[in-house]
């Protein structure tokens, strides 16, 4: 079943009310690809509930993420590891973006997350436990909705996109997003961000969050922001750049951003997973796809150069441009 799920055209017109599409994923699946597939197309961005993860295992994840973050800041710095990876503070990504929060960036896989955790945590193999349980869970939604939009797009083998997820040198990455209270020096800025604008790099992107407000997307041709009303027991799904190039432009990868956490009692916290491909896949559109009147886009490249690419640049460019075919 699909619960308030009022898709608008593309078109968005100033102040317009939007509503995110809610996608329930135990309804009907050839209705729940279609409208999964709506989505990416005409916004990138939707939020899926009752996608079988028991709200216990995202509110453990929680717990520990809180229990990291803290920490005085010196234990925390003990978990600074070779760049871009560990704990960082402010600084976002090698190209000088800053903001509003703090964070972990992990592997997602059981050997990095078990030989770290003992950075992290003062108990290091619940701590490893407990996030590798929630990899696995969000993982499994990851690629229930890549399958589920192959066969919304058709034409294509349902694993099409999902087996990039499932190699065991896929890129995996959660990211512990910790967005402290900071009311008191942003007195006279009426925006300050947390976590700047840009378009997530990798295939697919789930988030969960703590019911503290933040992240925004940016939506239709006139790129209108929109505050994205938290809900701790869903995940909300970014269509990535990658998925964008295999779609020849199909799909959007949203832009989105997270502003500066201006409670005054209350942390955000927000759990992203990140799924992408195996270093050496090469990303390119399957030739089912592209139509007879949309030649190829992007010409084809591997997620390494990829993401070397996005590395070198500033979070708000337009990476993907780069490998336009003009
Ligand atoms: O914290 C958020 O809501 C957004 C974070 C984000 O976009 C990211 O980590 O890529
Ligand atoms: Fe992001």
């Amino acid at each position: 079943m699909v619960v308030a799920t009022q898709i608008n055209p593309i078109h968005v017109e100033k102040n317009q009310e939007m509503t995110i599409p809610t996608i329930d994923l135990t309804g009907d699946e050839s209705k729940v690809s279609k409208l999964i597939v709506k989505a990416c197309e005409e916004y990138g961005f939707f939020k899926v509930i009752n996608h079988g993860v028991d709200y216990h295992i995202i509110k453990t994840i929680e717990n520990e993420s809180f229990e990291f973050f803290n920490k005085p800041l010196v234990e925390k710095q003990r978990a600074e590891l070779a760049k871009p990876f560990g704990y960082g503070n402010k600084n976002i990504g090698l190209s000088g973006d800053t903001g509003e929060l703090e964070y972990l960036l992990l592997q997602a896989n059981q050997d990095f997350i078990d030989n770290t955790s003992m950075l992290i945590s003062n108990d290091p193999s619940s701590f490893s436990c407990r996030v590798n349980s929630y990899v696995k869970a969000v993982k499994g939604v990851a690629c229930n909705i890549l399958e589920l939009m192959a066969k919304g797009i058709g034409g294509v083998p349902h694993s099409v996109f999902t087996t990039l997820l499932t190699e065991d040198d896929s890129d995996l990455l959660l990211r512990l997003n910790h967005y402290p209270c900071v009311t008191h020096p942003f007195q006279h800025d009426a925006n300050p961000i947390g976590f700047g604008e840009h378009s997530d790099p990798q295939i697919l992107t789930l988030l969960a969050s703590n019911g503290v407000p933040g992240l925004q997307v940016s939506l239709g041709d006139s790129r209108q922001w929109l505050p994205v009303t938290p809900d701790p027991r869903a995940f909300f799904v970014i269509v990535g750049d990658l998925l964008k190039a295999m779609t020849n432009g199909r799909f959007i990868s949203v832009r989105h951003r997270a502003m500066a956490n201006t409670s005054t009692t209350e942390s955000r916290l927000s759990m992203v997973f990140f799924g992408g491909p195996p270093p050496h896949a090469t990303i390119t559109c399957p030739p089912k796809l592209v139509k007879r009147n949309t030649p190829l886009v992007y010409k084809p490249f591997t997620w390494a150069e990829y993401k070397s690419h996005t590395y070198a640049h500033r979070l708000g460019e337009a990476r993907l441009d780069h490998f336009k075919l003009s």
